[in-house]
């Protein structure tokens, strides 16, 4: 029976032992594609159990076996994985065969004509099934490339460079990739081109393109990190908890992810970071900070987990880059209105910055979170249950899209679960 609710409470509001983080989805998605290209010489380490990376690993398998015969149509249905969608567009659109790319009723309305532009300009044949700029798309793979040259815009999403930098090395003519206007989620760009050049893809950037020569891959291994957008949500939990020492394993101080951003971000909400032998230990240290105003253009991911985290603080704080949240798995920015709303507090939009007032913050009778199929409403509002005692997760399988074990880590670390 799928469970459509969970109740969720810590009597102790102490947490302390090691949580075992998987791989970061970021990094498997685009190390799948990376061996997908390698012809057989790259080999994965610690690849993501999350269920989008699951999907593109499937994906990349059906597309192998299709390849070459244009007389079937294969259809991929990529549910609700945003850089599955993205990265195959591309990839597909290099690969012979005939597909059908398509996904969730929420993938329906996530934009996605900027990269098929860039696709098309290049010599592609991806054409829109049902709405002009959205998926889903039908891709006739394999073409003759017209020019090298794209110019792509950088405000909207930064997965449309990295899944065009991603299969640039095989295209017959390189690629020329001239970046319009500002750039958004930058870490996930510069993160693409540090696996390509693990995998021995080299690239140029100067001014605004990068550019990438047609070359092979070397024989690698690519250790995928722990996932720090999952580990986002720990500091949120030893923010709130009345004492806290957990150790994450296998994190680095040095990341391909602009997520261990939360490093920085969590030192203004009490919690400190030591990188030790093996892995990461956060604590709960006393907060000094005067900091009103965070930016998460460069980590949207974190947006949630951070604005949901100064609430529960009643930090009156201030928020900018969140320009992308109303594309993602929901309106990241209504759903945030909709639930903080149930405690009282509100998020006001002003222009670019986003203000949290906390005055009317109160601990209702109980608190049932709505997730709007995003995992990362769950999780963010999750540590929650520190601070109200009476609270419940609406449909909690929305976690598996990035971090399955969600739910079994909270038990082991004294979360009653019903
Ligand atoms: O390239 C990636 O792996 C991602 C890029 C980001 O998206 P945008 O570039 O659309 O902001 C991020 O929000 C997403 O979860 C993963
Ligand atoms: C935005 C996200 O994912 P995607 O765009 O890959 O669906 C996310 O994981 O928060």
């Amino acid at each position: 029976m799928e469970i459509s609710a969970l109740k969720l409470s810590h009597p102790a509001k102490s947490l302390n032992g090691t949580v075992r983080l998987t791989g970061s989805k970021s990094e498997s998605n685009r190390a799948l594609i990376i061996q997908a290209l390698g012809g057989g010489k790259v080999r994965i380490e610690n690849l993501s159990s999350a269920a989008d990376t699951v999907t593109l690993q499937q994906a990349l398998r059906a597309a192998s076996g299709q390849r070459g015969d244009s007389t079937q149509q294969t259809v991929i249905d990529v549910g609700p994985a945003g850089t599955a969608m993205r990265f195959l567009t591309a990839y597909l659109a290099i690969t012979d065969g005939r597909y059908l790319l398509t996904g969730s009723d929420r993938m329906k309305q996530r934009p996605i004509g900027i990269l098929v532009d860039a696709l098309t300009t290049l010599g592609a044949d991806v054409r829109y099934a049902e709405t002009a700029g959205y998926p889903p798309l039908a891709i006739q793979g394999g073409f003759t490339q017209q020019t090298a040259h794209v110019r792509v815009q950088g405000h909207v999403s930064s997965q449309y460079l990295s899944a065009l930098l991603l299969v640039a090395s095989s295209l017959p003519q390189g690629l020329n990739l001239q970046i319009e206007g500002e750039l958004t989620s930058r870490p996930y760009l510069t993160m693409t081109l540090n696996m390509l050049a693990e995998a021995g893809i080299q690239h140029r950037w100067e001014a605004e393109t990068i550019s990438i020569m047609p070359q092979t891959a070397s024989p690698c291994q690519l250790t995928i990190e722990p996932d720090w957008s999952a580990a986002s949500y720990w500091y949120a939990m030893v923010a709130l908890a009345n004492e806290a020492n957990l150790f994450l394993p296998n994190l680095k101080s040095s990341s391909l992810q602009g997520d261990a951003a939360i490093v920085e971000i969590m030192t203004h909400f009490g919690v400190a970071s030591s990188f030790e032998d093996g892995g990461l230990r956060i604590q709960k240290t006393t907060v000094h900070s005067a900091k009103k105003l965070f930016d998460f253009k460069e980590c949207p991911d974190l947006a949630q987990t951070v604005i949901v985290c100064a609430a529960a603080l009643k930090r009156d704080l201030s928020f900018t880059g969140l320009h992308t949240l109303k594309i993602k798995e929901t309106d990241r920015i209504a759903a945030l209105q909709n639930e903080l709303a149930k405690f009282g507090v509100r998020l006001v939009e002003d222009g670019a910055v986003y203000h949290l007032h906390t005055e009317g913050l109160h601990s209702p009778e109980q608190l049932i979170i709505d997730t709007y199929e995003d995992h990362r409403m769950a999780m963010a509002f999750a540590p929650l249950a520190l601070v109200f005692s009476n609270m419940q997760i609406n449909e909690p399988r929305v976690v598996e899209k990035s971090y399955p074990d969600f739910w079994k880590h909270l038990k082991q670390q004294g979360f009653v679960i019903s």
